[in-house]
């Protein structure tokens, strides 16, 4: 007979697929929540009455417009932009911002919806939101990223303020182009404030949000570990990207007596079975954040193997650590890394794993962090700048950081208390996002059918 908890989830997947067609990666992203939530859900129907499901994968807002510039040759260029406000019930707004050439609609609106849960998770009052465009900045000099910013920010800025929408950075998005898409909300607006996250030290960022994902995704790991009796020290590490979130979890790393030996872009990998070092990890940065280069130079520099077209999953690992984007991972990558010894996933992108990857993860009872929760210190850092800017002060850098360390261990704990087992398995796919639920649903069940 059915299981009449997977024909629940079956029938509410079909309206979602039905309703938002073509969307793959929103009903991927719908469905993990959906099968999570469902027994739940069946166990407290109050939130069924009140319709919070079928609420929640509804964005409060789509914004869709047209962004045109100029590029160097003087050609007219067109790309579109969005903003997903998907979820305001316990705070404004807030997400990254995504520019891909694969950018669409299906792909903002499941970083929405795994934001407006991430955030919740965060203890912070922030609501969830994403946008971005199919813009690709490789190749593009930073005279046309300018152009390009501004102005998508000519329209966004009607859209988004401190109290209302607070974009941030996502793939594609660092510290220039948030310098850029800043500049042009002051010019319009002609006011100086907390709209956007990851902005510069000197004109309101805050210590640590550069760092805050890798380091909050290297944290949740520990945490982790420590239910094993274990630490960082000693375990071999592969982590794929090379961009901001790769780079500082490999720097924690470090710190904490781990060997990263594996690096990667959308070209390949690198793999040095020596480890990376700090002196390595600058060259990286440099590569990367300045030059804007490929990862395949690391192995011409530092004379190791590089993997053309090929993801860092067959390597030998302890922990893996993806840090690119989403579904890096399928069936047989997550084999071969359970079969080569690998006993800790963390996701530091967001939803990295196919579903049946993590359902491999999950069956085979290794340490999987999903992305909505491990990844969370970045927005967790970005809700204390938005702190640090409404009472216009800045703190050290210790004190974020200690904030950041506490967020990521209560955020380990909510997992635990609402995904462990009878048998004590700790599944933090359900905990995540039952615990994320909760704040939201409540928080909507007391400001009526909004
Ligand atoms: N920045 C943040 O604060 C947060 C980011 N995240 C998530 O972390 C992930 C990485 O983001 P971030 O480091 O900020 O982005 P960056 O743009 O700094 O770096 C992205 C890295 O991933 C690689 N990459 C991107 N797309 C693909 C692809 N289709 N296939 C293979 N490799 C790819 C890039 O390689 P290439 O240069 O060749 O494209 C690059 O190495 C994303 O999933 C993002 O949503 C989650 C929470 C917060
Ligand atoms: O810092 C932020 O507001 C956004 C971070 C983000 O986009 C994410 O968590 O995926």
């Amino acid at each position: 007979m059915a299981n009449i908890s997977n024909v629940k989830v079956d029938e509410f997947m079909a309206k979602v697929i039905a309703k938002n067609q073509g969307e793959t990666e929103f009903h991927q992203a719908v469905q993990e929540v959906v099968e999570s939530l469902m027994p739940f859900l069946d166990e407290n129907p109050e939130y069924k009455f009140s319709k919070i499901l079928e609420r929640m994968i509804e964005p409060e807002r789509v914004i869709m417009f047209r962004v045109p510039w100029v590029d160097d040759k003087g050609e007219i260029q067109v790309n579109r932009g969005y903003r997903i406000e998907m979820n305001s019930a316990i705070g404004p707004y807030k997400g990254g911002l995504r520019l891909h050439p694969t950018v669409n609609l299906g792909i903002l609106k499941f970083l929405a919806f795994e934001q407006v849960f991430k955030n919740s998770l965060t203890t912070l009052p922030l609501g969830g939101g994403k946008g971005g465009s199919d813009f690709d900045p490789k190749g593009k000099s930073d005279n046309e990223v300018m152009r390009f910013c501004q102005s998508f920010m000519t329209e966004l800025q009607r859209h988004i303020g401190p109290n209302t929408d607070v974009p941030a950075g996502d793939i594609g998005v660092g510290g220039r182009e948030i310098g850029y898409l800043f500049g042009q909300y002051k010019r319009i607006r002609n006011e100086f404030t907390g709209v956007l996250t990851g902005k510069g030290l000197e004109w309101g960022g805050s210590l640590i949000r550069p760092e805050a994902t890798g380091y909050g995704a290297v944290y949740f790991a520990e945490q982790m570990l420590i239910t094993k009796s274990e630490s960082m020290k000693g375990k071999t590490v592969a982590i794929s990207g090379s961009g901001n979130v790769a780079q500082y979890a490999v720097e924690k790393i470090i710190e904490l007596g781990g060997k990263v030996v594996t690096l990667s872009d959308s070209s390949g990998y690198i793999y040095d079975p020596k480890g990376i070092d700090s002196e390595k990890l600058a060259f990286v940065l440099e590569l990367k954040n300045s030059r804007r280069g490929r990862i395949s130079e690391y192995a011409e520099k530092f004379g190791v193997e590089y993997f053309e077209g090929k993801r860092p999953w067959e390597v030998k690992c302890d922990l893996a650590l993806p840090c690119a984007t989403q579904n890096e991972i399928n069936t047989d990558d997550a084999k071969l890394l359970i079969k080569n010894g690998c006993y800790l996933v963390c996701e530091g992108a967001n939803m990295p794993s196919t579903p049946e990857a993590v359902d491999i993860f999950i069956e085979s009872k290794i340490l999987f962090g999903p992305g909505k929760a491990a990844n969370a210190g970045g927005v967790a850092v970005s809700g204390l700048e938005m702190s640090q800017n409404s009472m216009r002060l800045a703190w050290t850098r210790e004190e974020v950081d200690a904030r950041l360390k506490q967020i990521m261990s209560d955020i380990h704990e909510t997992c635990v208390k609402h995904g462990k087992d009878d048998a004590g398995f700790v599944n933090y796919v359900k905990g995540a996002n039952i615990g994320g639920f909760l704040k939201v649903a409540n928080a909507m069940m007391s400001q009526g059918y909004v």
